[in-house]
């Protein structure tokens, strides 16, 4: 890996590794007795470790000026194996909070189990951990294909996916040890998130200068996507995290927006992060690796330009939906009610032309779990977004609101459409880039394709069902004009569907698991090839050869 850099490009990742080094020794010291040290150490450890790796390589042979001539594909394969493991990892921790929902005592009296400090470490785990490392990859993978243009330099794509996980390390640890911000999705303190604005904005001009770097004039709409995500997702972390630490020692912070503008900040943030990034971030995946892989053109090219305008500027406005009956003003609360209701059609404008896009190929569909991982996925856009502009109707909102119906919602998006589109795309993906003809085993990907559907089928429905029910009994009067039921009635009422919500998640884990060994043994496989020996040169875009 080392040894594709060039020699300026591996002292300069030396002198990065040193200066983050450094800076975490300077955390760790100004933290004394604070968690905030822990942090410290753990940057000093991991920049150490990354500077042993840079030593190593770092007199080896300059790389051949033929591999200007291929695609970089290096820093994609690492991504990918960086996104399987934080899979496997946080969707073991789902299924352990679904667990504790149902078992309080799973907590083992120890306050990091708890479940306001797992519970996070879920959520980030898989947006960010499982998310964010398929979209580094897939994004630096379809941005070089469809230009037809190598990564500008070899060192930038390190930088940003080892800078990002090193983000991802320092939320998960920091939850478990209880620094959190207390902002849902942003619950990372105000170093990491300064450390993360830095690697984000190396990713943005990374993929602008890959584009200009472009020999197709056309820029693929896929890339457009990708875009959106990047640029739209750093001005979100920028202004929700804007905050100010109680001193330079502590881990401590406090928002800079106050009472109601920091509800509408937090949830212009929130719903905006499952726009770009739990949305449009893989419907780049979708326009990219479904029509490739059904070997069909996409079906509507305008339309998916038309979805993307609609897309990007409705989602925008719809945040207040998370806001329905609290202080914020009615009127902004209508308009994000009216922008969720239009924003029905774009979406249905994307899940509609992926699924045209597969007429003529259902043969393929039949025989190809892994096409038809991304069918499944393009149903469950189309699904979770119908529910999505129902929920933000303000009355549908008064019943579903604070139940599981929204947990519900939320993994009909996040299992149905993007994990299920994300598996789709590795293993498309995976056989590509390690140069083998398909899967280790085409039959485990099958088996991933059902369990994955049967726990999505059963976590949803469960939570529909403990929602549903939540709601009516909060809402149901005595005679009397008392409330029916008490809390705790239905809490007890909860119990069976969070023993099947963590039955489904079981399913859904062990698919990923299986993913995870098949695309590993898929990957040693490979025969082990000598550095630029496996490149694949920039005129052919899919097929293997010679740099
Ligand atoms: C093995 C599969 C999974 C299981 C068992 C699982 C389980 C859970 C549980 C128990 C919660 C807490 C619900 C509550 O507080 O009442 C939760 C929340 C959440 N999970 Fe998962 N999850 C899984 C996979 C995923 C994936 C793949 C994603 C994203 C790509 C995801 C995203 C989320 C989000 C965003 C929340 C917060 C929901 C909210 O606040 O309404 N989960 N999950
Ligand atoms: C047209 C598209 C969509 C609309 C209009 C929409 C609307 C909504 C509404 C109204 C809520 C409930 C707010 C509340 O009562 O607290 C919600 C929650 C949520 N939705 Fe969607 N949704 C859409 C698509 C999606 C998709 C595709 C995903 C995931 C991939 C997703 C992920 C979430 C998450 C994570 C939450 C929970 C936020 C929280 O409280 O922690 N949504 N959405
Ligand atoms: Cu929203």
């Amino acid at each position: 890996m080392i040894l594709t850099l060039t020699e300026t490009e591996r002292q300069i990742a030396l002198a990065i590794s040193v200066a983050v080094g450094l800076c975490g020794l300077v955390l760790a010291a100004a933290g004394n007795q604070d968690t905030m040290e822990i942090h410290g150490w753990l940057i000093l450890a991991i920049a150490a470790i990354c500077a042993i790796i840079v030593i190593r390589g770092i007199w080896g042979p300059e790389p051949p000026k033929s591999r200007l001539q291929s695609y970089y594909d290096e820093p994609i394969k690492a991504g990918i194996i960086a996104s399987m493991a934080w899979a496997v990892v946080a969707m073991f921790v789902g299924v352990w909070v679904a667990a504790l929902l149902a078992f309080p005592d799973l907590t083992f009296d120890s306050a990091w189990a708890s479940f306001g400090r797992l519970r996070p470490v879920h959520t980030s785990g898989v947006i960010f951990g499982f998310g964010g490392n398929a979209l580094i990859a897939t994004s630096l993978h379809v941005v070089q294909r469809t230009s037809r243009a190598r990564l500008p330099d070899q060192l930038s794509a390190w930088f940003v996916l080892v800078g990002y996980n090193l983000f991802c390390i320092l939320a998960a640890s920091g939850y478990l040890l209880g620094v959190t911000q207390s902002k849902e999705y942003a619950e990372a303190e105000w170093y990491a998130d300064i450390w993360l604005v830095i690697v984000w904005v190396t990713y943005f001009i990374l993929y602008i200068r890959t584009l200009a770097r472009r020999k197709e004039p056309h820029i693929y709409v896929a890339n457009w996507y990708f875009m959106a995500f990047i640029l739209v997702v750093a001005i979100l972390h920028i202004i929700n995290n804007l905050a100010i630490p109680v001193s330079l020692g502590h881990a401590k912070s406090y928002t800079i927006w106050s009472g109601v503008q920091d509800a509408m900040v937090q949830w212009w943030y929130g719903h905006n992060a499952v726009a770009f990034f739990l949305t449009a971030g893989f419907l780049g995946m979708l326009y990219y690796y479904l029509p490739i892989r059904a070997q069909r053109p996409i079906f509507s090219y305008r339309l998916s330009i038309l979805s993307f305008w609609g897309i990007t500027f409705f989602y925008m406005w719809a945040g207040s939906h998370h806001l329905h009956y609290t202080a914020l003003p009615h009127w902004v609360q209508t308009l994000g009610m009216t922008f969720s209701v239009m924003l029905l059609v774009p979406s249905w404008a994307s899940a509609g032309n992926a699924l045209l896009t597969l007429n003529g190929a259902w043969h393929r569909v039949r025989d190809d779990a892994t096409l038809r991982f991304m069918m499944v996925a393009a149903v469950f856009y189309g699904i979770s977004t119908f529910e999505g502009s129902f929920l933000a109707i303000r009355p549908v909102n008064s019943l579903s609101h604070y139940t599981d119906w929204t947990v519900g919602h939320v993994h009909a998006g996040a299992l149905g459409w993007v994990a299920l589109i994300t598996f789709g795309s590795l293993y498309t993906l995976v056989p590509s880039l390690w140069k083998r003809e398909a899967m280790y085993s085409p039959a485990l990907v099958e088996w991933h394709f059902w369990l994955s559907l049967a726990g999505t089928l059963v976590y949803i429905f469960a939570m529909w069902n403990s929602g549903i029910i939540q709601g009516l009994m909060w809402r149901t009067y005595t005679e009397e004009g008392t409330l029916a039921y008490s809390f705790l009635d239905s809490l007890r009422a909860m119990y069976p569907y969070y023993i099947a919500r963590t039955l489904g998640g079981l399913l859904f884990l062990i698919g990923a698991v299986i993913g995870a060994y098949n695309m590993w043994r898929t990957i040693r496989a490979a025969s082990a090839q000598a550095p630029f020996e496996g490149d694949v040169p920039l005129q052919a875009a899919t097929a293997a050869g010679r740099a």
